[in-house]
């Protein structure tokens, strides 16, 4: 994928898990946003093939691009509303564009959505006159009212505060166990990373550094994952992206011993809220990671092995259900 002579990422092959949670990371820069507008069919990478059902979102035909893309559900990172119209006429747009429902069976549609991410009470107040956390919930809201079967969320943290970091976590989990949509959430906040997926990945210098089950990456020992992981300033990652290579070269000489190889905690992955069904996703994911095991490296082996051997005993971790004013 390139913009003139600005290549930003190649050599990207990854499949992601029908019906799991997947997360990317990456520096800054990186092309995330990129990556998600091509897997939509909006950017067009010069090389390669993004196959959705089938239908070619790079070069497919456009009429089969333009069904393709009502499978998505998309939450961008300011939640991309329309600052004139009330959070139900937000909800509702995608519904009056995209299809002929009665108004009736729309209001139905829009409340059940802002039930769903606790928004009830607030559908008609402007964005301007809402917090940020709730602008975000009320942008995951319009990404679901057509029943997406994938759903793409860029940045869903970008400016909530700790708190609703760990709500909107849960909300995502629990989205996950109500609809079983494909989601893939691009983000650079560590705790949905350690809590939410299923699956990650990273960017990092023009490519795809991993993408696997979340234990691939949470016990790998790439330098750019752990520096990332950790939020290091030592690493490879600096701050235009990349260091160079005296610059590595002078912070190994200068860096204080670490720990040698401290054993990496794996925080367990949210489970759904209390009354929710389980996440079918779960049981396919067991049978697909425990199918490729002999593939993975020995850290990771050994963490899946664990997670799944404490499974059947594990408690859940109690969150409170996603609601409240954020
Ligand atoms: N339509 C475009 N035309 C030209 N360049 C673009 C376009 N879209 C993105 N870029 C460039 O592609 C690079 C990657 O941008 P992108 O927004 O995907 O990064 P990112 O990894 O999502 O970053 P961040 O984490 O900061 O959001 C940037 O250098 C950006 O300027």
């Amino acid at each position: 994928m390139s913009f003139g002579k600005q290549n930003i990422w190649q050599d990207v092959s990854l499949t992601l898990p029908a019906g799991e949670v997947s997360v990317m990371l990456g520096p800054s820069g990186t092309g995330k946003t990129v990556f998600l507008k091509s897997l939509i069919g909006l950017l067009k990478p010069q090389r390669g093939r993004v196959l959705i059902n089938g239908v070619d979102m790079v070069g497919g035909r456009e009429r089969d691009i333009y069904e393709t893309r009502k499978l998505f559900g998309l939450m961008f990172q300011d939640g991309a509303l329309f600052g004139s119209m009330t959070l139900f006429d937000n909800i509702a747009f995608p519904l009056r564009e995209h299809t002929r429902k009665r108004e009736s069976e729309i209001r139905r549609v829009v409340m059940e959505r802002i039930e769903l991410v606790g928004l009830l009470g607030a559908e008609g107040k402007l964005p301007g006159e809402i917090s940020g956390g709730m602008r975000k919930r009320a942008g995951l809201a319009r990404a679901l009212v057509l029943d997406p079967q994938i759903v793409l969320c860029d940045e869903p943290d970008s400016g909530l505060d700790p708190v609703r970091t760990a709500y909107l976590s849960q909300l995502l989990i629990d989205l996950n166990a109500r609809i079983d949509a494909t989601m893939l959430i691009v983000t650079h906040n560590l705790d949905i990373a350690a809590t939410v997926p299923d699956n990650m990945g990273m960017f990092f210098r023009r490519e795809l550094v991993t993408f696997g089950p979340r234990e691939v990456l949470l016990t790998s020992d790439e330098p750019v994952v752990t520096q990332f992981l950790a939020g290091r300033r030592e690493g490879p990652i600096g701050m235009s992206e990349e260091k160079d290579a005296a610059t590595l070269a002078a912070e190994a000489d200068s860096a204080p011993a670490r720990p040698a190889d401290a054993p990496r905690v794996i925080v367990p992955q949210l489970e759904p809220s209390p009354g929710l069904p389980p996440r079918a996703a779960v049981i396919r994911r067991r049978e697909r990671v425990l199918g490729m095991l002999d593939t993975l490296p020995p850290a990771a082996r050994a963490a899946i092995e664990d997670t799944y051997a404490r499974h059947a005993t594990a408690p859940t971790v109690p969150m409170p259900s996603a609601g409240g004013g954020a």
